[in-house]
């Protein structure tokens, strides 16, 4: 086992960021940690990689102590946001991550998996929006870590940076690598990772593969005006009123339009729309 929580919660005054979470990492592969806003994915990376402490439970890394520097160098971290020296050159933020570490990957390895080598030799303050985040995503991988933690990775990135960055970190799993991710995306998740961890409300709401967690947030909604009190109907797992539209959340949306006609609802404005990934999980949360 690489890193485990043993129901560790964290609070932050009054807020409970995690609430008796327990996980485990193992060696190999891609952990993708998917949930709303405020759900404590950041929380539980941040215990994890020893940058704050819980506020009662067990954080282990590597057996030990996360915050030990000798296992804390085992490991590639990317924050959600990071700042870059504006002045350094791309290639020399890479060689002052490089000579912390007794074995670093080669410069031009590194510039070339994650699409720099252009841009070696601009100063930071200079790069796109784009280009920083694949810069700060690969300092992670410089000092050949055995397990690496990115916070929404390719947030902000373009189609193609992104599929570029997914296919680095896959190349790096690949090769027997561990990572931990956390996205927003089902997309990003599904393109990575062979197991998905849920979090909401400061607790893991589910831990399985991904085709699982798809068919638990396949959730869409169904909405219409309808003049009169719908009756009861199967397989509804929400139902909100806004605007004269009644929404009807449904993982079957098919057949909740065949009930809709067969049970003779005179509805008009019939629209079907995929839910967030949010709103599927507050839904299945009932929060
Ligand atoms: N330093 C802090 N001080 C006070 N509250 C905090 C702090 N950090 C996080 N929180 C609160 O803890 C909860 C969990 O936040 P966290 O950042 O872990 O969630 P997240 O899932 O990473 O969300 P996001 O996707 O927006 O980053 C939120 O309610 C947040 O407001």
């Amino acid at each position: 086992m690489l890193a485990r929580t043993v129901e560790v919660s964290r609070r932050y005054g009054d807020t409970l960021a995690l609430d008796r979470v327990s996980l485990e990492i193992p060696s190999g592969g891609v952990v993708g940690m998917l949930g709303p806003n405020g759900a404590g994915k950041s929380t539980l990376i941040n215990l994890l990689v020893g940058l704050r402490r819980p506020t009662s439970g067990t954080v282990e890394l590597f057996g030990g102590d996360p915050r030990d520097p000798a296992r804390r160098r085992q490991i590639g971290v990317t924050p959600q946001e990071t700042g870059l020296p504006s002045t350094l050159r791309v290639r020399e933020c890479l060689e002052f991550v490089a000579r912390h570490f007794p074995d670093a990957v080669p410069q031009k390895q590194i510039l070339d998996r994650f699409g720099l080598t252009e841009v070696a030799g601009r100063q930071t303050g200079g790069l796109s929006g784009g280009q920083k985040r694949r810069l700060a995503v690969a300092l992670a991988f410089v000092g050949r870590p055995r397990l690496v933690f990115l916070d929404e990775p390719t947030t902000g990135l373009d189609v193609q940076a992104r599929r570029a960055l997914w296919d680095a970190v896959r190349a790096f799993a690949d090769e027997g690598g561990t990572v931990v991710l956390t996205s927003h995306y089902l997309e990003e998740i599904e393109a990575l990772a062979d197991r998905v961890v849920v979090v909401g409300h400061g607790r893991i709401l589910a831990d399985d593969t991904v085709d699982a967690i798809r068919s638990m947030v396949g959730i869409h909604r169904v909405s219409l005006h309808a003049p009169d009190a719908l009756p009861e109907l199967p397989g509804v797992v929400g139902v909100e009123h806004a605007d004269g539209r009644t929404s009807l959340l449904t993982p079957d949306a098919d057949q909740l339009v065949r009930d809709l006609v067969r049970a003779g609802v005179p509805f008009r404005g019939l629209q079907v729309q995929p839910t967030t990934l949010e709103e599927a999980f507050l839904t299945l949360t009932g929060k």
